[in-house]
């Protein structure tokens, strides 16, 4: 499994007591396919999703990526795994002003000389494969708000992830450009083998996905059948 939540609980500081956000949660993704969960406001599909990121540390239970159990990891390898191995993209795309469709991108990768030119191609390749070829020198205030998201989901493969992890990346959008972008993600996902997390409250475009589960009171339910 490429990434695997084994036996989470994850609780907050609440007053007196605490909280319990993520009660002893277990979740594999495979490599090449893209797994939803649903569940209601305040459910902590936000908090299973930083806990996917290493973000945020659980009380108890394994967070393993690509092979490797995060737990025993210093910070700084946390960190490198995180840049390396996971790509994260937020429902607020984030994008910098100054910078366009190709730069945002290629600002992931720190490097100079030959290793920039690759980088550039790749940015290129990227936004050609999200359909922006055509916009890769657009600053996000002549991107339009679905070509902007498509820009935040190719910048978060820029370091070839084992593991997507993505968060409402449909809320802002409408139906048509929301089923594009589930679309784009589960061709992204069989294309460059990510195991693909999505966490939404939005029932809409889940027959395009492996599989869907829900999560309720910080519990996940089993498996919903198979929707396709
Ligand atoms: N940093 C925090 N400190 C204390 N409680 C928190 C914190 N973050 C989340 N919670 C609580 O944990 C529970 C789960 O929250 P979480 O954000 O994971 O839910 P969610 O399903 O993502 O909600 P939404 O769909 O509204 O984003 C909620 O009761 C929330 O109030």
């Amino acid at each position: 499994m490429t990434l695997l939540l084994d036996d989470i609980t994850l609780t907050y500081p609440d007053g007196r007591g605490r909280l319990t956000a993520l009660d002893r949660v277990s979740l594999d993704a495979p490599a090449g396919s893209l797994t939803a969960v649903v569940g209601p406001s305040g459910s902590g599909k936000s908090s299973l999703l930083a806990v996917a990121a290493t973000l945020v540390t659980p009380d108890s239970g394994r967070v393993v990526v690509d092979g490797t159990d995060t737990g025993g990891l210093t910070p700084a390898a946390q960190a490198a795994l995180r840049r390396e191995r996971i790509g994260i993209v937020f429902q607020q795309p984030n994008l910098l002003p100054s910078l366009t469709a190709a730069e945002q991108l290629q600002v992931m990768t720190h490097v100079s000389g030959r290793a920039a030119r690759t980088a550039r191609d790749r940015a290129l390749g990227l936004l050609d494969a999200v359909g922006l070829a055509d916009e890769a020198g657009r600053r996000p205030h002549q991107l339009s708000g679905g070509q902007r998201q498509r820009v935040n989901i190719a910048r978060a493969l820029m370091n070839e992830p084992a593991v997507l992890l993505v968060d409402e990346p449909t809320s802002a959008l409408d139906h048509e450009r929301g089923a594009a972008v589930l679309d784009l993600l589960v061709r992204l996902t069989r294309e460059r083998s990510t195991a693909t997390v999505l966490v939404t409250h939005d029932r809409t475009h889940l027959e395009r996905t492996d599989r869907t589960v829900t999560m309720t009171d910080g519990r996940l339910a089993p498996v919903l059948a198979p929707s396709r």
